[in-house]
């Protein structure tokens, strides 16, 4: 599809081709720092990733600072430091628009013995596939943005638009202390940013590009009953007292049923109902049923039509039980009847659910569970987290570029989709910035975020390292046609 491409995209195409060993060598030095933002003793390998990502940018000639956020408490008490945020800009010609990357260097948790078939932090290349923690959530995203930059850089070819970037080390742990700094920044760092672009989640399909004009929040809880003072025996103990596990249970069955309805009382009054515009979207995606099972690995779905499919991913909220902390889980049978036992459960938010009031109708259902079952044990609900839903206007100029720039690489054009996940900082930028935010996927529906194959396609990595390069060219012809409107509009 060379034909229309310009000469600057020819050589920037070219470029990237001939050099892309040297991206994958950047992404396999970034996949190999164990930046796991969940587990507290490897914080100081975040902080080392803010560094090198830090350092980065700074090869680029960008202005980079590693700004400290403070503090983060732990569960049981203990105070460790969050990694700083990198905020970094290169270029300030009023002239061009101004483009603001996020990206996220940390990562889920990853170890050998959850299944992995490769070592989780050492990229390993099988059939045009990059294994490893973090290649697709979201190392390889930011890298590909980064190396687009780096591209027009050696190629001596002006940066079409001034360029910034917040980079985080705690999205997989809930954006802590973001919120905060985006509030502090808002009229300083983010007055002269003009778009804001997220690269943080996945196509739909392994084939078809996508952009992503919306994703769920998340509201994280924990329900812990507890007991005597210590653990007893289940033979000494066990038939004469309420075991707190046995409760948790119960409470945790009470949550959602078998067809993946949630039994909350309320939790779904204030969701909207699916509109006249949203399933004309729904109607241009294409969609492959057994592909997409086969994509996720997964024999059954709940539902048979797209529409079902999409509403229940998209645009309700969905109920997931994510484990029990205090239960003895290695193998074997340890015949203890625990003394504490805590579950932890996520409800995705929709719009217009209200954080505070789901936290309201949790507590009170979960309390009228366990109190029915007249046991003297403690129950203690508390919702850990919370994260708003996030939905973009869809006529937004810069998913009209991010389109053009799909056309010129992929030949096609991209799905238009929702995602099920949440990014806690897109609903903070559309609310405290106000600048439009664009989400612009590069993995493909099979990558596997989060899971034991975590991996990202060479063609997708290279792919998406053009398309960036491509959507930068766009965005800043899109940009000055809409200043020459809007000119034209004051001058008459
Ligand atoms: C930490 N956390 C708790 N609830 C939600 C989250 C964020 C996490 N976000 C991603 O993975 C984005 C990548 N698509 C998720 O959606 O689980
Ligand atoms: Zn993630
Ligand atoms: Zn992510």
């Amino acid at each position: 599809f060379s034909g229309s491409l310009s000469l600057e995209e020819k050589r920037l195409f070219q470029y990237i081709d001939e050099h892309q060993d040297e991206f994958v060598q950047n992404l396999a030095e970034w996949v190999a720092v164990e930046s796991d933002s969940i587990q507290p003793q490897l914080r100081g390998e975040v902080t080392r990733m803010m560094k090198i990502a830090a350092a980065r940018l700074q090869d680029l000639g960008a202005k980079t600072t590693l700004v400290d956020i403070g503090v983060q408490q732990l569960p049981d008490g203990q105070n460790i430091s969050l990694p700083p945020v990198i905020l970094a800009k290169l270029g300030e010609d009023p002239l061009k628009p101004t483009v603001c990357f996020y990206g996220h260097v940390d990562v889920m948790p990853a170890k050998i013995e959850d299944g992995w078939k490769t070592r989780p932090y050492i990229l390993t290349e099988i059939d045009g596939n990059f294994y490893g923690r973090g290649t697709t959530d979201n190392k390889g995203p930011v890298l590909a943005w980064i190396n687009a930059l780096s591209t027009y850089i050696n190629l001596n070819i002006d940066l079409p638009v001034n360029i910034k970037f917040l980079i985080e080390g705690m999205e997989e742990s809930g954006s802590n202390g973001l919120e905060e700094l985006i509030q502090k920044e808002k009229d300083c760092f983010f007055s002269n940013v003009d778009y804001i672009v997220i690269s943080d989640n996945l196509w739909l399909t392994t084939k078809k590009p996508a952009l992503t004009y919306g994703t769920r929040g998340n509201a994280c809880f924990s329900v812990e009953v507890s007991g005597g003072e210590k653990d007893l025996h289940s033979g000494g103990v066990g038939g004469i007292i309420n075991e707190p596990m046995s409760d948790l249970i119960a409470l945790l069955d009470s949550l959602v049923n078998s067809s993946g309805c949630i039994l909350i009382p309320g939790i779904y009054d204030d969701v909207i109902p699916l509109t006249e515009e949203e399933m004309k979207q729904y109607e241009q995606i294409e969609f492959d049923l057994q592909e997409y099972k086969a994509n996720i690995g997964v024999k059954k779905i709940l539902y048979d039509t797209k529409e079902e499919i999409f509403s229940h991913l998209w645009r309700l909220p969905s109920l997931s039980i994510h484990g029990i902390e205090g239960a003895f889980y290695e193998p074997g049978i340890k015949t203890v009847i625990p003394s504490r036992v805590t579950g932890k459960f996520s409800i995705r938010q929709v719009p217009h659910m209200d954080l505070s009031k789901v936290e309201h109708q949790v507590k009170e259902y979960l309390e009228n569970v366990f109190s029915k079952r007249k046991s003297p044990n403690k129950l203690m609900v508390s919702m850990q987290m919370g994260a708003m839903p996030w939905v973009a206007n869809i006529d937004d100029p810069q998913y009209e570029a991010a389109k053009k720039a799909i056309k010129r690489v992929f030949n096609q054009d991209p799905d238009m989709i929702r995602d099920g996940s949440t990014i806690p900082i897109a609903r903070m930028f559309q609310d405290i910035t106000e600048k439009s935010v664009l989400m612009f996927p590069l993995g493909a529906a099979d990558d596997g975020e989060h899971s034991q194959k975590e991996k990202i396609s060479r063609s997708n990595y290279i792919n998406g390292t053009k398309v960036f390069a491509s959507f930068l060219l766009e965005i800043s012809k899109l940009h000055k046609e809409l200043q020459k409107a809007s000119n034209l509009k004051t001058v008459t």
